[in-house]
């Protein structure tokens, strides 16, 4: 029965292609700690939203994603967009072969093969929170399972395409290097309870607390509490930001006097120019304003 094996898909481009090298492990692992398991290698972006409408449609319910936030954000968005399944019988797992692998630090899922399987083995999960973004300049509906961003942050990922093969540190380089090029516009952020217009660095929409390779960019970060986290950083200059450095990754940037935060379930976000990036799990999805919706405890995922 499909319904019980997990259904792999596998991103061999993921992490500078060790989604390839390390994929003989991992297949080995499976089969050690006796997990029935079939499989798909992606082959071509995006490629794993259409393995898991095919999936569905031969009986799998458990997925697990192997491969990055990208592989991941794909998988998320095939599960959440089909109205054949209930959610309710689905059930995402994760192993981390990516560049970023953000997603898995709020978890603590390790990146150590053996370890991440025998998570999987347990089937220990938990109800996450789903966002969704419609835009406002197209008729386009993306769903994210992470952080969500808007202005620089966009722009950072735009730039990053290029530098992935740097690894890790590539976020942070291209975050330096885009800060020299990058002009703040206005934003207006509107949720039920405020309307706030500002010259925005960047705004970031959380669910869960880790983006930019490991940068903490919201607060009070709850991945089930049926809010986002937002964070309106106003107008920091490069020299503002480089003072702050350590303050992205260890969550204190959020204290800082420039920087905005609330909590919301919905957040319409409308920009003074239109060819403002909008980032979701890292994946550039589109330009301008958007609102977000909070879709809360949606989907099930196997964490330690
Ligand atoms: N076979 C493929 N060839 C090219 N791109 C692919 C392929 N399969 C998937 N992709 C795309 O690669 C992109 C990046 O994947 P992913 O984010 O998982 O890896 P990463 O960038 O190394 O990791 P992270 O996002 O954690 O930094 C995704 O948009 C995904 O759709």
């Amino acid at each position: 029965m499909c319904k019980d094996k997990w259904f792999l898909i596998v991103n061999p481009t993921s992490g500078s292609f060790s989604g390839k090298r390390k994929w003989k492990q991992i297949s080995r692992e499976f089969e050690v700690q006796d997990i029935e398991f079939d499989y798909e290698f992606t082959t071509k972006p995006q490629h794993e939203y259409e393995l898991v409408i095919e999936a569905l449609e031969n009986g799998f319910r458990k997925f697990v994603s192997i491969g990055g936030d990208g592989t991941l954000h794909h998988i998320v968005n095939g599960l959440m967009q089909q109205k054949t399944v209930p959610k309710q019988d689905l059930k995402v797992a994760v192993i981390p072969l990516g560049t970023g692998n953000d997603w898995v630090k709020t978890y603590n899922i390790p990146k150590n093969i053996k370890k991440a399987v025998a998570i999987i083995k347990t089937e220990h999960t938990v109800l996450q929170d789903i966002g969704t973004i419609s835009l406002l300049n197209e008729a386009k509906t993306v769903f994210f399972n992470n952080v969500a961003g808007l202005g620089f942050d966009g722009y950072v990922v735009k730039r990053n395409e290029r530098l992935k093969f740097l690894g890790a540190a590539s976020f942070l380089i291209s975050t330096v290097l885009s800060l020299a090029s990058y002009k703040a516009t206005s934003f207006t952020i509107e949720t039920t309870q405020q309307k706030l217009t500002t010259k925005s660095l960047l705004t970031i929409i959380g669910i869960c607390q880790f983006s930019g390779g490991g940068m903490q960019l919201t607060k009070d970060v709850n991945p089930a509490d049926s809010f986002f986290d937002v964070s309106v950083a106003k107008h920091f200059t490069l020299f503002n930001l480089i003072r702050n450095v350590f303050g992205l990754f260890n969550g204190s940037i959020t204290n800082h006097p420039l920087v905005e935060t609330f909590k919301t379930n919905e957040v319409t976000i409308t920009t003074s120019e239109p060819a403002v990036f909008i980032q979701a799990d890292g994946e550039l999805i589109g330009c301008g304003g958007f609102t977000a919706t909070i879709l809360p405890k949606s989907l099930r995922f196997v964490v330690p």
